[in-house]
């Protein structure tokens, strides 16, 4: 049975990396999810300058899942460059360097930095960043993502991935597909946390975060059905020649064949890391190993993107 996978011409031992944001701001815990049994690492989002992020607590695990409004804390995009960088040199599991620019300036800028670095790899842009005060982040803005495609791609020519936020309605998705055909994108990831939930605690009566009013990003186990759904609906609509990497909901063995089914290249961990910690993918390894042996299966290809109609 062989685990491998590639995502624009990216070959990589097996498809379970973490999440951007999850066990990925400083090098040490990057170190720790390449030692470990994962096919590749993403770094945290980088903004520009780094940043110290939002008061805690601004992450709380949850029975189903997770809340989080971690405001973006990050050693800043040099940090991650160097980082990546260095990595490619030693020719280890392959690095993706995700970039959260806190305006179109700031996105653009840091890929002409790393159009103009040695840097070869996978740059995953964080749609779900903000946009101008007041209007919905970029991914809920198609004229904003329209505005940043159009201007990236006149100067950036290696391999560039969109982190995308859940979409509900499938009239969004037939919309922002046909915008993002026009494009050579490397992949779209789907999920990013669902958006702006509350966790309060019964007992003190007050949000279990303290950032935003306790508003923050949902992710694990609540959100796996629409991760599912996102995967599919892109894998559907998007031009083969761009990959997709499955976030969300993923804990077990079963849940990363079930993004694998749906169309996933990739699939990412990021709620199931933060509490399991990196032996999570030799655990993920073993149980996706063994839900292919059981179906017959030797390779991710026999059974990718056939989920069947009913
Ligand atoms: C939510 C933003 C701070 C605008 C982007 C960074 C981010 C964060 C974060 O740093 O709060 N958390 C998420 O679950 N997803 C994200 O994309």
């Amino acid at each position: 049975i062989k685990l491998t996978s590639s995502l624009a011409g990216v070959t990589f031992a097996n498809p379970l990396l973490n999440a951007a944001g999850v066990h990925c701001a400083t090098p040490t815990e990057l170190d720790e999810v390449l030692a470990s049994a994962a096919g590749g690492v993403v770094t945290k989002s980088a903004t520009l300058a780094p940043r110290d992020g939002n008061v805690r607590p601004r992450f709380q695990a949850l029975p189903l899942g997770s809340i989080n409004s971690m405001g973006l804390p990050n050693q800043g995009f040099d940090a991650y460059l160097a980082y990546a960088c260095a990595h490619q040199q030693a020719a280890t599991a392959p690095v993706i360097l995700s970039l959260a620019g806190l305006s179109l300036a700031d996105d653009l800028a840091m890929l002409r930095r790393v159009q103009e670095s040695d840097f070869t790899g996978l740059v995953e842009l964080n749609l779900s960043c903000p946009n101008v005060p007041g209007k919905p982040q970029v991914a809920y803005d198609f004229a904003a993502v329209t505005r940043v495609l159009d201007q990236a791609f006149q100067f950036f020519t290696k391999r560039l991935g969109i982190k995308l936020p859940p979409y509900l309605d499938l009239a969004q998705f037939d919309a922002l597909a046909a915008i993002l055909n026009r494009y050579p994108l490397a992949y779209v990831n789907a999920i990013n946390s669902l958006g702006n939930g509350l966790v309060i605690d019964p007992l003190t009566e007050r949000p279990v975060i303290r950032p935003k009013g306790g508003f923050g990003g949902i992710g694990g186990a609540y959100v796996k059905p629409t991760a599912l759904a996102n995967v599919r609906a892109w894998r559907q609509r998007l031009n083969p020649t761009i990959g997709i990497i499955g976030t969300g909901g993923v804990r077990t063995g079963t849940d990363v064949f079930e993004h694998l089914l749906c169309g996933a290249d990739l699939v990412q961990v990021g709620t199931a890391l933060a509490t399991e910690g990196p032996a999570i993918f030799a655990r993920l390894t073993r149980e996706l190993t063994a839900v292919m042996a059981t179906k017959g299966y030797q390779t991710l290809a026999d059974f990718r993107g056939k989920l069947q109609v009913r």
